[in-house]
């Protein structure tokens, strides 16, 4: 499944779109539980998996994408929700590139980056970070251990006047980038790694 057609899932012009980036190898419930949560706190229409090619920052690749796209649809049915395999068929693997790649796709939608906290304590290290802070909405979920989840994390610093507060954050997918905000949701420990150390994928 390395490229192929591209068909995006369905969403109405000027509909809010979250995109869950992920390796989801495997796709686990804390997937589910934040895709719902931020379909909730941001006020999104729908939600977005990208299944990764790979992510660019992790030394070893994971299983087939076949596999993981059918795991994850098994996994996630909820009506609102598409499990993609768009970067596979965009031939991008850097974030940057595939939001840039969506919105000439479909300028007519607005795209909303989503991300566990602890990838936003590392978000300083992601080509061209600076450019995605400034090109769509961030939502970052909460995630057990990365202390404060990244809050005091240097692209935290760098787009402190950026962050909305949690009472606002409903808002988030109808603010002009960058604007991003933090949702302490009730900690889930799972972890596809923990998976995989159990032999459980
Ligand atoms: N339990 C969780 N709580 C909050 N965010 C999560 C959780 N699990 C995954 N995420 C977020 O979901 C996105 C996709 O995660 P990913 O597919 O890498 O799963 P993972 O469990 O983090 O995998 P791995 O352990 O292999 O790094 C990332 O932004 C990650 O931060
Ligand atoms: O673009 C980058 O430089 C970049 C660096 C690290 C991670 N990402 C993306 O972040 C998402 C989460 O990655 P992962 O492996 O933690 O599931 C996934 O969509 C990756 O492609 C992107």
């Amino acid at each position: 499944m390395a490229g192929g057609p591209l068909i995006l899932p369905p969403a109405g012009r000027g509909q809010i779109v979250g995109l869950l980036g992920g390796s989801f190898d495997p796709p686990h419930l804390g997937h589910v539980a934040i895709t719902k949560q931020a379909m909730a706190r941001f006020g999104l229409d729908r939600v977005w998996w990208l299944v990764s090619p790979g992510n660019p920052l992790k030394p070893n690749g994971p299983a087939s994408m076949a596999r993981r796209v059918a795991a994850a649809r098994a996994m996630m049915t909820h009506p609102r929700v598409s499990v993609t395999d768009i970067e596979a068929r965009l031939h991008t693997r850097y974030t940057a590139d595939t939001l840039a790649a969506l919105q000439r796709l479909r300028p007519d939608l607005r795209f909303v980056w989503l991300m566990g906290s602890d990838n936003l304590a590392q978000f300083h290290r992601w080509q061209n970070w600076r450019g995605i802070m400034d090109s769509v909405p961030i939502g970052v979920l909460a995630r057990p251990g990365s202390g404060l989840g990244g809050q005091l994390s240097p692209a935290a610093r760098a787009y402190a006047g950026a962050r909305l507060t949690e009472t606002q954050s409903h808002l988030l997918g109808r603010k002009a980038a960058p604007a991003w905000a933090f949702a302490h949701i009730p900690l889930n420990g799972l972890s596809s790694t923990a998976i995989r150390a159990k032999g459980g994928w």
